[in-house]
């Protein structure tokens, strides 16, 4: 069996026409660099954000939404119990969540304590780069905060060891992003490099794949799907302007995306 399957455009175009048709409601406890950016990504794939952060309330938005997002970026300590809180709500109502275990490691040993009592919440979906995967799984990591120091080729046993150990899917991004279960995986080629030079690209794909998972009979598929939207979205952007018009120039691509982008 190959190592990995590449996911192909034609396969992630029934998922990306899902969102448009179903309008997902994504509940967002996400990090405050990212909010805006996070928030118009979504309404660009056709879902709709809610950054519902409060613990009075986070419960009983879970119930309500299609989809959870926990992004651990700027963690503190009230925050970290509405993380809990909303965690534990979408375990017993069954909602769909994703956690992106931003800059976990052995020197920032808070959110690393929380992301491991995140995990006994059962995610559908743990999306991270590859340091904060090894991280996770208590290997040697080269982070630099939130951003990657390793390769996901490198990675990738572990990541398939941490899906199967918590029962669920990892996405692992990078050079190649690889998205696996365990047993299927997936690979996606691609990009661009100034997708790492935007703040939150990463970020707003965690959200991206919430929307996707949302009432998804595959979300393994549906995880790939979000992953491939985002690498041709960095690979089709307007990069020759700055940084600034590529930022934009992203919302614009996952705005018009469409079947003709193999
Ligand atoms: N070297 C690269 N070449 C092409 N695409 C890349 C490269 N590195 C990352 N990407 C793409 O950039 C996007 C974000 O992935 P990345 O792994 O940088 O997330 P991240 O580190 O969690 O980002 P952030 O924390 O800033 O939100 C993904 O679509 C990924 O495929
Ligand atoms: C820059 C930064 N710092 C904490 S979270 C975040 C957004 C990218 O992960
Ligand atoms: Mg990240």
């Amino acid at each position: 069996m190959p190592i990995a399957q590449p996911f192909q455009t034609a396969q992630a175009i029934t998922f990306i026409n899902h969102i448009k048709q179903q309008c997902p409601l994504v509940h967002c406890i996400t990090n405050d660099v990212v909010q805006n950016f996070t928030a118009n990504v979504l309404l660009a794939i056709g879902a709709s954000p809610a950054m519902i952060i409060a613990e009075q309330e986070v419960e009983s938005f879970v119930i309500i939404a299609d989809s959870l997002l926990i992004n651990i970026g700027t963690i503190h300590n009230s925050t970290a119990n509405s993380m809990l809180l909303a965690a534990k709500k979408a375990q017993q109502t069954q909602t769909p969540w994703v956690l992106d275990p931003v800059a976990v490691g052995p020197s920032l040993s808070y959110r690393t304590d929380i992301a491991h009592q995140l995990l006994s919440f059962n995610p559908t979906v743990i999306r991270g780069n590859a340091s904060e995967i090894l991280a996770l799984n208590g290997q040697n990591a080269s982070s630099k905060g939130p951003d990657s120091q390793d390769s996901t080729q490198s990675a990738l046993n572990t990541a398939k060891a941490l899906a199967q150990q918590y029962q669920t899917i990892v996405a692992m991004t990078g050079d190649v992003d690889y998205i696996t279960d365990g047993n299927t995986t997936y690979s996606i080629t691609g990009g661009d490099v100034a997708l790492t030079k935007v703040t939150g690209t990463g970020c707003s794909l965690s959200a991206m794949v919430a929307a996707f998972i949302a009432n998804s009979p595959d979300p393994l598929q549906a995880t790939a799907s979000a992953c491939l939207m985002m690498k041709k979205a960095g690979e089709l952007a307007n990069k020759q302007q700055g940084l600034g018009t590529f930022a934009v120039s992203i919302l614009d691509q996952l705005s018009t995306f469409n079947s003709t982008h193999e």
